[in-house]
Order: structure tokens, then sequence, then C-alpha cells
């Protein structure tokens, strides 16, 4: 479905697309097969054989690759890990052409059939158009779709108008470990000539219409802890006469937000940035389905009910989550314990003008001004293991209208300017350590069940994903002179 108003080269390009679909879903398939799922210890050798078959997949396109080993990391229980090495690769040098990186990941979210997956995860199964496995839109998918796009010029025998550069990863789902310090020693050698760097690694906001994303949401993890003594204890021996570290922390979890979604954490909505009119005015056209949007998450209601009041929660908000409790008894059954120790486990996605210590210190504030109420004897420990920063670019860049022209070409629509009320934190690492400007392109739809059971990608979006990237390099080439005339992004959010 190419709009009228390709050119013949493009014509030419989206016909080679459509005759090789096979191909390309067949490579999918191969990806999707490998359970490199980056969460799980025991997986890391997938995870490995999964950098070496992207790795061998960019040398089969042309490219050069360098696979930059990181060394090891250490788990909670001391033992050590190899982590999978960075893919550098380099298409392409000359100086006439602008130079765009792509980063993407293919290391997955965990994933089991009996999690409640109609097919094998692992096994890409095709039902009514869309492409069911875990990866496939998380960020298998697009990661292939930019290397389809990629290998269409090279197959044609076109002159390719730009210089491509790939920093691909296999430890995002686990938090890009050692990637920072990659960027820290990369700034001035593998990314000096890089004009830009492209990421589709989030989701349209809607089932059909394409969308460019200009915001992401950061992220601050945090463990609350909470010790009462050496040992598990019977709860008919000991209940009813000691201060149980889970209703500490269980009263402690319950401080944090109110019914209504609202924060409790005195001064969090302090610095939060206030929505410009420009803003706002995107906001009005955006095509945002509340029913829609409820359906995909297969809740019945939402805290707002208004477009304006949803999207400006997810995006320009903080909200905080509660994710779990560890050391608490969670399996089916009954266990009459009272847990020794309890991690609660939440996070806090933060918006600009947010400061990370700031928030830090609110928290933990918060948390032992609570505490203290309760005169337990318990000992609190308050960590935020993670911390990454929100990310915003600038829709009237240059590249977003390159972008946009091109998903108008190959979707025959203007996509929607979007945040994400998700986090990528790399996003943020790359304006401020390289210094080099971002473009979020996802090409997933909004049901694309990213991390949750039966992930897909449509067909669709695979193959006109794949166009729409095409149509992006030849839309990037028309932009010479004018990248290097916009400033620095800013990173002051
Ligand atoms: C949008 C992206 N695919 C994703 O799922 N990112 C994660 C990253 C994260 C943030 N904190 C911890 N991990 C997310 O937004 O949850
Ligand atoms: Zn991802
Ligand atoms: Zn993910």
């Amino acid at each position: 479905m190419s709009s009228s108003s390709s050119s013949a080269l493009e014509t030419e390009i989206f016909q080679y697309i459509d005759l090789h679909q096979s191909d390309f879903i067949k490579d999918l398939k191969e990806w999707v097969a490998v359970e490199s799922d980056s969460v799980q210890p025991v997986l890391r050798k997938e995870v490995m054989r999964m950098m070496a078959l992207a790795a061998s997949k960019l040398e089969a396109l042309g490219a050069t690759v360098n696979s930059v080993n990181l060394g090891s990391h250490q788990l909670p229980d001391g033992q050590h890990l190899p982590l999978p090495p960075v893919i550098l690769g380099e298409l392409g040098k000359d100086p006439q052409n602008p130079t765009v990186c792509f980063y993407g990941h293919v290391d997955v979210q965990p994933a089991r059939r009996e999690d409640g997956w109609k097919t094998d995860p692992y096994t890409l199964t095709e039902i009514d158009g869309n492409l069911y496995g875990r990866g496939s839109t998380d960020n298998k998918g697009p990661v292939l779709a930019w290397i389809n796009a990629v290998e269409t010029f090279r197959a044609l025998k076109l002159a390719i108008p730009v210089n491509f550069k790939f920093i691909i990863e296999g430890m995002e789902e686990a938090g890009s470990l050692g990637l920072e310090k990659l960027l820290e020693e990369e700034k001035q050698c593998f990314f000096s000539d890089v004009d830009f760097i492209v990421i589709s690694d989030n989701l349209w906001l809607s089932k059909k219409k394409p969308a460019l994303t200009y915001g992401t949401r950061g992220n601050a993890c945090f463990f609350v802890e909470v010790e009462g003594g050496d040992k598990d204890l019977h709860s008919g021996t000991f209940g009813g006469i000691i201060h149980e570290p889970l209703m500490d922390l269980v009263a402690l979890l319950d401080s944090l937000v109110d019914p209504t979604g609202h924060i409790q954490i005195p001064g969090i909505y302090d610095s939060v940035a206030a929505l410009t009119e420009e803003e706002r005015k995107l906001y009005e056209s955006i095509e945002y389905d509340i029913e829609e949007h409820k359906n995909n998450s297969g809740v019945k209601k939402f805290l707002y009910s208004s477009k304006e009041e949803i999207l400006l929660h997810l995006w320009c908000y903080p909200s905080l989550s509660i994710h779990g409790i560890e050391g608490a008894f969670h399996e089916p059954g009954i266990k009459t314990v009272i847990p020794a120790k309890v991690i609660g486990k939440f996070s806090i996605r933060q918006v600009p003008y947010m400061d990370l210590s700031v928030v830090k210190q609110q928290v933990e504030e918060h948390l032992k001004n609570v505490f203290s109420k309760r005169n337990s004897p318990n000992k609190l420990k308050v960590s935020m293991p993670l911390g990454a920063k929100p990310w915003v670019a600038d829709v009237n860049d240059p590249l977003y209208k390159a972008a946009r022209r091109a998903i108008k070409t190959v979707f025959g629509e203007d996509p929607d300017f979007i945040r994400d009320g998700s986090t990528i934190p790399i996003a943020r690492l790359f304006q401020s350590i390289t210094q080099k400007r971002v473009i979020m392109f996802p090409i997933g739809a909004a049901d694309a069940g990213e991390h949750s059971q039966n992930e897909k990608i449509s067909r669709h979006n695979y193959i006109e994903g794949t166009k729409v990237f095409a149509a992006f390099f030849l839309e990037i080439s028309k932009l010479r002179g004018q990248l290097h005339e916009t400033s620095s992004p800013e990173t002051n959010n």
C-alpha cells in the first residue's frame, strides 16, 4: 500500500521489498528462534549466539563489524557472567553522504508458552497476517527491517545515498549493562562522523496510524527493604507478638500513591515542566482511541476519561508503579510463614525537569517518615539501583521532517507526533555523551504486545516498515548541508 506520490526509484525499491517478503520473514523466523533472553543468566549463551548471528547478517550486507568485548558482570549471588559483545558495524564511507547510525537490540524479555502464549514464543507463527513471536517487535523485527532496507539497495545495485553505522546490543532488557562506558570510549572514534542516531524500539499510539516519537519518560527504580530477624518465623508461634516486616512494607507501599493515581511523595511534582501551547496543539490532532487502548490492555477502566488527560498522564506527568515484593511468599497454596526480609520494588517514571537525585532524596525522606510513625524495630533500607533520565527531541528538526515525508510516501498519511510513557535509557545517553541528535522512528503498532504474552508484528508493519526505512534513506540524502546547521541536542531537561 504505497502512495501514488512515489518516484520511479521508490517504486522499484518497494516492488523489490514486496517480492521478497518471504525472505525477510524467513530471516525474522531465524532470529526469533534464538531464545536470547538477557534477563535469565542461564540463557546468556543464547544471547551470545544471537549476537554472532546479527554480526554475520551485517557482514553479509558488506558491513565491517567490530564485536566489542565488554567483559563480565557480577550477579547478586556473586557469580560472574560474560556480557554479550556490542556490535559496531559500518557500511559506506563517502564523505559527501550523511552518516546515520542505527541503534537496536537483539535480546528479549523472558517468555514461556505456559505464561499464556497461543503459540510457541520462539517459533515465529503467522496467524491472520500477524507474526507472533518473542522479539518480533521488541526489537528483532525493526532491526531486521532496517537491514532489509539496506539489503534492498544493494540487491538492486543502487547507489546508497547514506553511510550507515550500526550499534547493536544484547543487554537492553537487563539495563544496557556496559553500554554507557562504551559510548564514552567511542564518542571521539566510532561516533565522530555520525550525523544522527535512529532508534526504532517503541510503538505507534494506534493500531493503524504511523507515528514519530519525540519524547520518552525517564525511570527511577527503587528497592525498599524491611528486615526483621535473621530467619522466617512460624505465624502461629510469633504472629501477633512481633512487628512483621511485610506489614511494614505493605504500609510503606500503600503510602506512595492515592486511589486517583496521584503520587503522595511531598515535592515530587514541583519541577514538572508545564505543557507548552505548541505541544497542546500537537495533542489536538493526535488520533487516539481510548476504547482501542483499553482493549489492547485488557482492563475495564482507565483513571482518566479524556484523550488529553490520558496523554498528559502518560507523557508529561510522572507516574509511580509497584512491580513486586522479593521474599514474600508468592507460590500457589498456603504457607503460614512470616518472612524475615522483604524487598518492595517500585519505579517512578519521571519527566522534564525532574532531577533524579532530588527524586531519590524525596523518596527516601518520605519512606523514612512513614516508617518512623510505625515505631517498628525492623531495619529499613532504600536504594535506587537504576535511574534513567527522560528524553525529548525537537519536532522541527529536519530529521523529523524527512521521516514524516518517508511515512507519507509509504503509508499515504502524515504520522502522529507522539511522546512515549516508557523509557529508552540509551536515547538520553546518546544525546548527552555523543552530543548526537536522536530520532525515534517506531514501526510497531499499538497492539504489538511488547513484554507481554503473544507479542507480534503484523506482516504489514514489518514489510511497510522496511519500505519506510528505505524511503527515509532517500529523504536523508536530501538533507545534505542541513544536518550540520541544527544546534547540538538540548540535554538540560
Ligand atoms: C520501550 C522499551 N522497549 C522498554 O520497554 N524500555 C524499558 C526500559 C526500562 C526502564 N526502566 C527499566 N527498564 C521500560 O520502559 O520499562
Ligand atoms: Zn526494546
Ligand atoms: Zn523491551
